[in-house]
């Protein structure tokens, strides 16, 4: 079948790894369900994308479906320091957002490809109100745990009380979750967080809740049984990971990556079994000066064989470039190695890696439980002091290290060390690896055909191709040019005053 006869959905991603990682998961996951794709998100992401990863002009085959790549321009020069500036970027991209997203439909639209259905991550909100100008249905792919979703939830709709000003230590309990303590609350609702920006723009998703007509998760649901329960009564949550498995479509080389991962694989075939610490702060924390020397010194006192990512700071973040010891290198000798950027779902699934010392971010959580990976949590901000507690606590895969940056609180290289120790050897270890093998043996069978997020994909692909019908019936054009001609009406008579009619119907999965 060529691309032109199918369904096409347009996913717009926040220009973050973390957001366009599990962004373009998804849509691989729906290309190989027979799906045509366009992924989108900012130019200046997308030329780091093109330099170090492999796309293209072309389209990519994905199992039955397609994916491509369109970018567009986020109004600044290519050096502007602002884009690092949250607080600015954002309306920034609202604003250019809202103008070129529908001339890119438009233009789809004309060249033979109608957009049918929108879907966004957090961050840019504002993307179902494109969507809903323009008569379109949209969904959106919450990219955090169930449980930091209903934590915002409650908080947005003041359901439970939060850390405050007046009561900063108490501890929050939220339906089918553990008692949380007051620093394992995700950290951007502390009224101290440095990042009030990321709560505003978390709570612009809540704003926009009833728009997306399906809310999907990077989640699944023997990992969150019951919460997952809880919030579908709710909210129209649909769980569909661990994105990053894709059986349809094992061989899908198409990445997101925006540095080019160093080569470690053949360094990690060269160690033996279970040896290997992988250690990686994910995409943006960055520790203070102190802190790093301390793991280091932590990696070479305990003897392992470690693998750790040292990312460059981006020149306008602020950050200063991160140094290791005097000599470090040279008294590690072949026992460790440290790259700036890995291929991380190769060395979370290679037998030499024995844990994962990490921030637990949550893609970095889900690859880890999917990699059947134990790990030791190193969490600093926002959902990563959530995740955390869950891996030590819940998932059981994991030992704490620290409690997060509001502690403000250096651990020692002694107790680096020992939880280096704790998680490498001895029966916690042992404990550890048995119960991460069981997550990654249900979030297998999840993706398997007939698993909890194979059926949700199924179910959503066909809810997506049944609005599409609609949409098109309600331009009331026929469906081989319906699509482009409702573009190009909707882009011309320009977003605010579009009286499109809208599409709405409950979202009902396939059970
Ligand atoms: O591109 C980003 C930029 C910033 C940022 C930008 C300027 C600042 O002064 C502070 C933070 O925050 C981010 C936070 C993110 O949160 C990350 O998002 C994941 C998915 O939500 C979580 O699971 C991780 O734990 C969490 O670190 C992701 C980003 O791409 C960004
Ligand atoms: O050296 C690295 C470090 C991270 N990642 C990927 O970058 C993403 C980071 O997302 P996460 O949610 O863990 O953290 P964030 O960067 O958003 O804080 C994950 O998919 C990792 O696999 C990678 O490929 N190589």
């Amino acid at each position: 079948m060529g691309s032109e006869a199918l369904v096409h959905v347009l996913l717009v991603s926040f220009p973050g790894q973390g957001h366009v990682n599990p962004l373009l998961r998804l849509g691989k996951r729906l290309a190989s369900k027979g799906l045509l794709v366009t992924f989108t998100t900012p130019e200046s992401i997308g030329k780091a994308m093109r330099k170090a990863s492999n796309i293209g002009e072309e389209l990519s085959p994905v199992g039955d479906g397609f994916i491509r790549f369109e970018f567009f321009d986020d109004g600044w020069d290519e050096d502007e320091p602002r884009r690092q500036d949250l607080d600015q970027y954002l309306p920034q991209l609202e604003k250019v957002g809202k103008v070129l997203i529908p001339e890119m439909i438009r233009r789809n639209g004309e060249q033979g490809r109608p957009v049918s259905c929108l879907i966004n991550n957090p961050f840019i909100p504002w993307v179902s109100d494109v969507a809903d100008s323009l008569g379109l249905p949209s969904a959106m792919l919450w990219v955090q745990s169930s449980a930091c979703f209903t934590a915002y939830y409650h908080y947005y709709h003041g359901l439970v009380p939060f850390p405050s000003e007046t009561a900063m230590e108490i501890d929050v309990q939220l339906p089918c979750m553990p008692l949380l303590k007051h620093d394992e609350t995700p950290s951007f609702l502390y009224p101290t967080t440095p990042y009030p920006f990321l709560r505003r723009a978390i709570m612009g998703q809540y704003k926009n809740l009833d728009k997306p007509f399906c809310i999907l998760m990077d989640t699944f649901q023997e990992l969150e049984h019951e919460n997952i329960e809880y919030m579908s009564k709710i909210s129209p949550i649909k769980t569909v990971g661990p994105l990053f498995k894709n059986p349809k479509a094992p061989n899908a080389t198409v990445k997101g990556d925006f540095m080019k991962a160093d080569d470690c694989v053949g360094w990690l075939d060269s160690k033996p079994a279970s040896s290997v610490v992988y250690v990686s702060f994910g995409s943006v924390v960055y520790l203070k000066q102190d802190q790093w020397d301390e793991i280091a010194f932590g990696l070479l006192n305990s003897g392992v064989n470690f693998l750790w990512v040292m990312k460059p700071p981006h020149k306008d973040s602020g950050y200063e470039v991160l140094r290791l010891p005097e000599g470090f290198l040279e008294k590690a000798g072949d026992k460790g190695k440290v790259v700036q950027w890995s291929p991380q779902e190769q060395v979370l699934a290679h037998p030499s890696v024995a844990c994962f010392v990490t921030h637990c971010g949550w893609n970095s959580t889900m690859e880890a439980l999917t990699s059947g990976m134990p790990v030791v949590a190193f969490p600093q901000w926002g959902d990563q002091v959530t995740d955390a507690k869950y891996l030590v606590d819940v998932f059981k895969v994991g030992v704490r290290m620290c409690r997060g940056e509001a502690e403000n609180k250096l651990i020692t290289r002694d107790v680096v060390e020992q939880c280096l120790r704790e998680a490498t050897s001895g029966p916690k270890a042992e404990e550890m690896k048995q119960n991460a093998m069981k997550w990654s043996a249900a979030a297998e069978a999840a993706v398997a055909e007939g698993g909890s997020s194979d059926r949700n994909i199924q179910a959503f692909v066909d809810e997506v191709k049944r609005r599409s019908l609609e949409v098109l019936a309600a331009s009331g054009k026929s469906a081989a040019n319906g699509g482009a001609e409702l573009a190009g009406k909707v882009a011309s008579d320009g977003v605010e005053e579009l009286g499109e009619p809208k599409v709405n119907g409950e979202f009902k999965a396939v059970a």
